[in-house]
């Protein structure tokens, strides 16, 4: 039988509250109040996983570090953490929140050493976010180019990465529907399980998604689609479980 597509609804925290960005750029937050609250909303709702992301680590415009541990240890579901994590402090930080697994992104782009040696470390834990506008990888909330997706999958899949969380930024945050295109490619570049991210609208989106599954799509972060309602948790586990 084949693998059911994974769903992590998205918690992304800036100034310490639940916020959506369009197109990941600061300055353009809606704010859905507490991020606590949020994460337990998607639990309750039968939630397998969380995807919960520091965007004020992932622009340099301080952290929410405390809160994110605290949202993460109040959790009985997988949790994947991401924003900011570049170093042994800001891992072992992001790591001893009990996570199931942490998001690398500019961390793979600017010390590529480092995330080759935390890899053969951590094994399944570290995941790395390819985040692109067209194919150029974009690092430090996105702000900056970071190289070519191409390049770096291929030298992430030859050091042993897990996993790949795959963004386009052109679609994050603006209800437009996923890049199957960009998808389908990633898939044909890597053998690693891909979990897509960005534009997911409506349950076809994610039917869409689901049908991606034996070429390596393995799960869906789904964010504003659930903040502003346009179907509810409930419905979409339940489009993605057959
Ligand atoms: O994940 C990051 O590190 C990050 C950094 C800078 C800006 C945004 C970032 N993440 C955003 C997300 O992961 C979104 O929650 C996710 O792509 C959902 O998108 P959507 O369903 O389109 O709201």
């Amino acid at each position: 039988m084949a693998q059911k597509l994974e769903l992590l609804p998205a918690v992304d925290v800036r100034g310490g509250r639940a916020v959506r960005l369009v197109h990941g750029e600061s300055g353009t937050e809606t704010s859905y109040g507490s991020p606590l609250e949020a994460a337990l909303t998607w639990q309750r709702a039968g939630a397998e996983w969380l995807h919960l992301v520091d965007l004020d680590a992932a622009f340099g415009t301080g952290d929410n570090r405390e809160l994110v541990a605290e949202v993460a240890g109040a959790m009985d579901l997988k949790v994947e953490l991401s924003g900011g994590i570049r170093d042994d402090a800001s891992l072992a930080a992001a790591l001893a929140t009990g996570c199931t697994r942490v998001n690398l992104g500019t961390a793979a782009l600017e010390t590529p050493e480092w995330v080759a040696e935390v890899i053969a470390e951590h094994g399944e834990k570290i995941a790395v976010g390819l985040d692109v506008r067209g194919t150029t990888l974009r690092g430090r909330g996105w702000t900056r180019d970071g190289g070519d997706l191409y390049e770096t999958l291929a030298r992430l899949d030859s050091e042993g990465c897990a996993r790949y969380v795959v963004t386009d930024i052109a679609k994050d945050g603006t209800l437009q529907g996923p890049n199957l295109g960009l998808l389908r490619d990633v898939c044909a570049a890597t053998d690693r399980p891909v979990v897509a991210s960005g534009g997911v609208s409506s349950l076809d989106d994610l039917r869409a998604l689901a049908g991606l599954v034996p070429l390596g799509v393995e799960g869906a972060i789904v964010g504003k689609a659930l903040y502003a309602e346009a179907f509810t948790l409930e419905e979409a586990l339940e489009a993605v479980s057959r």
